[in-house]
């Protein structure tokens, strides 16, 4: 993973508006062809931190830097941006506003090249209609049209499935995730946990502004397991987990014992511990804490 090249270094990053530190001193580098959660609750700096990305917002302090070239404007042309349903013309079908789009955007009027980005979302048919007719899902599949238009390395959405139902997720997802087949690079602000466990290989989460994880969904999840525990004996079973470095015992539940174990001490090390006590147990159960279970112990911290 570490010799994927890297399409962005951020480096210290801060915004203050007034006396509000928007988003603080945060560091990290975005590499090729992985889809990136940029997780945080309400007000945590998510799309400031977008907006100073792309140009929009200049940060207070820090810098950051695209495809080794720094801020400048010709980067732009690498990267698809959704940071807000763009304004398309109610009137117009969505070949139409593709066309304005590419117009707006300098692009050649390709129309093999519309035709084929409103079939990849899936509007090549319905998108004959006017645009005012349009489901909320369709709106947004046709402003990732509008930013896939030119073929982009990379792929910046802030909250793309915000506020739509159960299936326009599902197909804003399966899009996403195809356009990340195709090797390219996501970066996507979101407080909905599940969609992110669905779609990013990699996390990077913000509280308040700082940055309180920076790496793998993987390694996010693995981090910390929980376990579930029977014993014989439930009270001598907690005496002796409560002497071992690296144990934290969660609850007691009839005669369940829920604890949490360290990085670096395995279940199975655990049962060597507690038998060598001369306790046996009859049951040992890992339990894979969801990503939302992980975020608000997080957002505790
Ligand atoms: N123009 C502004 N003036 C003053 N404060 C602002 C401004 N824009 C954002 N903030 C503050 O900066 C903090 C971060 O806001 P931001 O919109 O980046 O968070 P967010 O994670 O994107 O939240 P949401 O999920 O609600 O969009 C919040 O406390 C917000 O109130």
């Amino acid at each position: 993973m570490l010799n994927q090249e890297i399409i962005l270094e951020v480096t210290n990053l801060s915004k203050s508006y007034n006396k509000v530190d928007a988003v603080k001193d945060v560091s990290f580098d975005i590499r090729k062809g992985n889809v990136y959660g940029l997780l945080g609750p309400n007000g945590s700096g998510k799309t400031t931190t977008l907006a100073m990305l792309m140009g929009i917002l200049h940060p207070t302090q820090g810098s950051f830097s695209w495809f080794d070239n720094g801020q400048k404007d010709i980067n732009r042309l690498r990267i698809g941006c959704l940071l807000e349903t763009p304004n398309f013309y109610p009137y117009l079908n969505a070949y139409d506003n593709l066309r304005v789009t590419a117009t707006i955007k300098n692009l050649a009027h390709d129309q093999t090249r519309i035709q084929e980005v409103l079939e990849y979302v899936d509007l090549a048919e319905r998108g004959k209609r006017p645009f005012r007719t349009y489901s909320l899902g369709m709106k947004q599949r046709l402003a990732v049209a509008a930013a896939i238009l030119s073929d982009p390395e990379v792929l910046v959405l802030d909250e793309p499935t915000n506020g739509l139902d159960p299936e326009g997720i599902a197909e804003m997802r399966e899009l996403i995730l195809n356009i990340a087949s195709q090797g390219k690079t996501i970066i996507l602000a979101s407080h909905i946990l599940d969609e992110v466990q669905k779609i990013c290989s990699h996390v990077v989460m913000l509280k308040q502004g700082e940055m309180v994880y920076n790496g793998t969904m993987k390694d996010l999840l693995i981090q910390r397991k929980s376990y579930k525990l029977m014993s014989e004996n439930p009270d001598q079973l907690i005496q002796v987990l409560k002497s071992i470095p690296g144990v934290s015992v969660l609850n007691k539940l009839d005669d369940s014992i829920m604890i949490e174990l360290e990085e670096g001490i395995s279940g199975a090390k655990l049962n060597q511990l507690v038998v060598e006590q001369g306790i046996y147990l009859s049951e040992l159960h890992a339990y894979q804490k969801s990503l939302e279970t992980i975020f608000l112990e997080r957002m505790k911290l």
